[in-house]
């Protein structure tokens, strides 16, 4: 009997669902409705898309300083039942700025980042304010969702690919709460049709190049450059990328990939080292270019509790923007804490 119904099956949906279960809500009370499910590909599902890895990319607020934080420190609970293998495992993080970050992001990652370490060489700093070392998360984005999904199909809980043209169509004659993790969705989602939500275009290139085992990041004021390795997957390396708002386009153009090829190469030179074509950009191994659009919201991420027509429930968990992976498990632990905090709020 389907009590809580989550919709959407990207990271977020999964995090929420994982939650559900952490808070002892029997999975066959459990049904996930999504348009796209992991192993489908949609500019409208952002999920296989991210780079991913956990970053500095987010912003100075302390909900979201709080997200990243509750997930960083506890991703090892998921790794540890999907297993490494997975698409989810660690590898050591350098991070640039331009500009030094506000105090308040450095104090919060300073307390918790694992073998966090202040860069003080300057032919490291290469002409930026601030930078860091640290040991990261990498995710593996298709697979880790693909493992995801049968890992809590395993455990009971119903997945069903159905499209919602109203929010109304996610309860069924049981549900008592629904849990909305539709992404950029929100914005069309009939009964919600959140305007505040835009998307965030970014593209990537993926190469193979077995000899890169690290990330490295720059930002800038109206850039950032950005290398992810990609684990168990062959080989491959995320090269990115672009943070373009109200840009709607799954497009992907050669322009932009010459410019990320250059800015990356740049950036982490080594790169080229072992390239088997030789030590010129264009020879590079490119296995894929890819675009996605980043579902952000002006006010940021809406975690949120309404109360909905004859006791039903309705929770909004969306707007993760460039940082779902890396603190949607904290954003999914909210979520739940609103649905199982019963008529108290
Ligand atoms: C290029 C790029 C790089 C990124 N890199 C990183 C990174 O390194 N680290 C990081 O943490 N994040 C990264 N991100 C951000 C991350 O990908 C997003 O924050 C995350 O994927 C958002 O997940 P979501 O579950 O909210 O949305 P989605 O993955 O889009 O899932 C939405 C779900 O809702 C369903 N849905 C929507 N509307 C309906 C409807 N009407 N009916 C039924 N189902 C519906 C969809 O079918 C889908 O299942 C990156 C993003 C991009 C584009």
């Amino acid at each position: 009997m389907t009590k809580y119904v989550i919709v959407g099956s990207g990271i977020i949906g999964l995090y929420t669902t994982f939650q559900l279960l952490e808070h002892h809500i029997a999975p066959h009370e459990i049904t996930v409705i999504a348009e796209y499910m992991p192993g489908d590909e949609s500019i409208n599902y952002t999920s296989p898309y991210a780079g991913g890895n956990f970053s500095c990319i987010t912003g100075d607020d302390p909900d979201t300083l709080e997200f990243d934080k509750y997930t960083y420190l506890n991703l090892h609970r998921i790794q540890k039942v999907l297993g490494k293998e997975a698409g989810l495992d660690r590898y050591p993080s350098v991070e640039l700025w331009d500009r030094r970050p506000a105090p308040e992001k450095i104090e919060s990652l300073s307390s918790y980042l694992d073998q966090y370490d202040v860069i003080t060489e300057k032919d490291e700093l290469d002409g930026a304010e601030f930078g860091i070392r640290f040991l990261s998360w990498n995710f593996n984005c298709p697979k880790f969702l693909a493992n995801f999904q049968k890992y809590l199909e395993k455990q009971g809980v119903r997945f069903v690919k159905k499209r919602l043209s109203h929010i109304v169509q996610a309860y069924g004659p049981s549900t008592k709460t629904v849990i909305n993790c539709s992404g950029i969705g929100a914005r069309t989602l009939g009964g919600v049709e959140d305007k505040q939500v835009y998307p965030t275009r970014g593209q990537v290139v993926v190469i193979k190049a077995p000899h890169i085992m690290e990330n490295k990041m720059r930002w800038g004021d109206d850039y950032a450059t950005y290398i992810i390795k990609r684990p168990y997957s062959h080989d491959q390396l995320i090269l990115g990328g672009f943070i373009q708002k109200d840009n709607w386009t799954g497009d992907t153009f050669k322009s932009e990939t010459e410019d990320i090829l250059n800015r990356t190469t740049t950036l982490l030179p080594k790169i080229l080292l072992k390239n088997p074509g030789g030590d010129k950009v264009e020879d590079l191994e490119i296995l894929r270019v890819a675009a996605g659009l980043r579902p952000s919201r002006h006010g940021g991420a809406r975690i949120e509790r309404e109360s909905f027509d004859e006791g039903k429930v309705l929770i909004h968990n969306y707007g993760a923007s460039g940082y779902g992976y890396q603190a949607g498990l904290g954003m999914a632990y909210k979520a739940v804490q609103l649905a199982v905090a019963k008529s108290k709020l």
